[in-house]
């Protein structure tokens, strides 16, 4: 035990403290760019009001904030329950048991979406390719169009070109399998995400925000290719930068979610 002041602090307190900080700052990062950043911001700032009021003896004001404090907690579940309903999604995700490709065989798979990418690039072909681990976005996929196909170039290209029925919307690729077209994604309320991207770059964003998906986007006015995972979005990748990407986080099955986090360069614009 180590004495500050009147205080005696061991190795659990030590534990404690470490422990509380680790959880403000993850808390801090999910709801960065929220909505629930400024309410949170407005929480604090009424609490540190209140005890600025107690400590000048001003009762009355002093009754009041805690009035609106004592049912605080209260509005805390209501105003950030869509951040608590994503944080439990989140949660209850296995990164390790479920996987992106059921073998060894995502270096085939990632030259056909890489491929596809390509062309589609150049053609200026809008599409947003999902990919899914193995027991994950069943409710998406099921008001899609259900697919069970071989990942490929020319069959991606013809489900994204714009003149077919299917080119509206996502395809989802899980377990080695495209098994989805046209899926519904929901778009993300981040407002960090610059008004150039429109529903598309939100639709990849928003998937993200709440799975543990891995999304490639391409854009049908620029061309431009784009990546979302855990929230972000990651603008302007050349096929190169793409293929390590991909092989990053969807090559080598093993590896630990951090490990996947983005290095952009500077030329690649990025939103978290
Ligand atoms: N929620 C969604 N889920 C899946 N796909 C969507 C969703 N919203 C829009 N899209 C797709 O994005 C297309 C519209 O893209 P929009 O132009 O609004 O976005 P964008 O980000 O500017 O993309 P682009 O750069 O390709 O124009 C729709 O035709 C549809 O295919």
């Amino acid at each position: 035990m180590i004495p500050i002041g009147f205080l005696e602090f061991g190795i659990t307190d030590f534990v404690e403290v470490l422990i509380i900080t680790m959880v403000l700052f993850y808390l801090y990062r999910w709801i960065r760019g929220t909505f629930a950043i400024q309410a949170a911001v407005g929480l604090v700032f009424i609490i540190l009001v209140n005890a600025a009021v107690s400590a000048m003896g001003l009762s009355t004001i002093n009754f009041i904030l805690r009035g609106i404090l004592d049912v605080g907690i209260l509005a805390v579940f209501i105003i950030f329950q869509p951040e608590i309903r994503k944080l439990l999604y989140r949660l209850g995700q296995n990164t390790n048991i479920d996987r992106f490709f059921v073998q060894s065989n995502s270096e085939d798979i990632i030259d056909e979406v890489i491929e596809a990418v390509r062309n589609m690039s150049h053609t200026q072909t809008g599409a947003l390719i999902v990919f899914a681990r193995s027991s994950t976005l069943q409710d998406l996929v099921d008001v899609g169009i259900q697919l069970d196909a071989r990942v490929n170039s020319q069959l991606l290209q013809t489900i994204f070109n714009r003149h077919t029925p299917l080119h509206d919307g996502a395809v989802v690729i899980r377990s080695n399998r495209i098994v989805a077209a046209s899926c519904y994604l929901p778009i993300s309320q981040n407002q960090n995400i610059s008004s150039v991207f429109g529903t598309r770059h939100r639709a990849a964003v928003g998937i993200t925000e709440t799975n543990n998906v891995f999304v490639v986007v391409v854009s049908e006015e620029t061309g431009r290719i784009s990546v979302a995972q855990n929230g972000s979005l990651t603008s302007g990748l050349s096929i190169q930068k793409l293929r390590s990407e991909m092989t990053k986080v969807l090559g080598d099955q093993d590896i630990e979610e951090d490990e996947v986090a983005f290095t952009p360069s500077q030329s690649e614009l990025n939103i978290s």
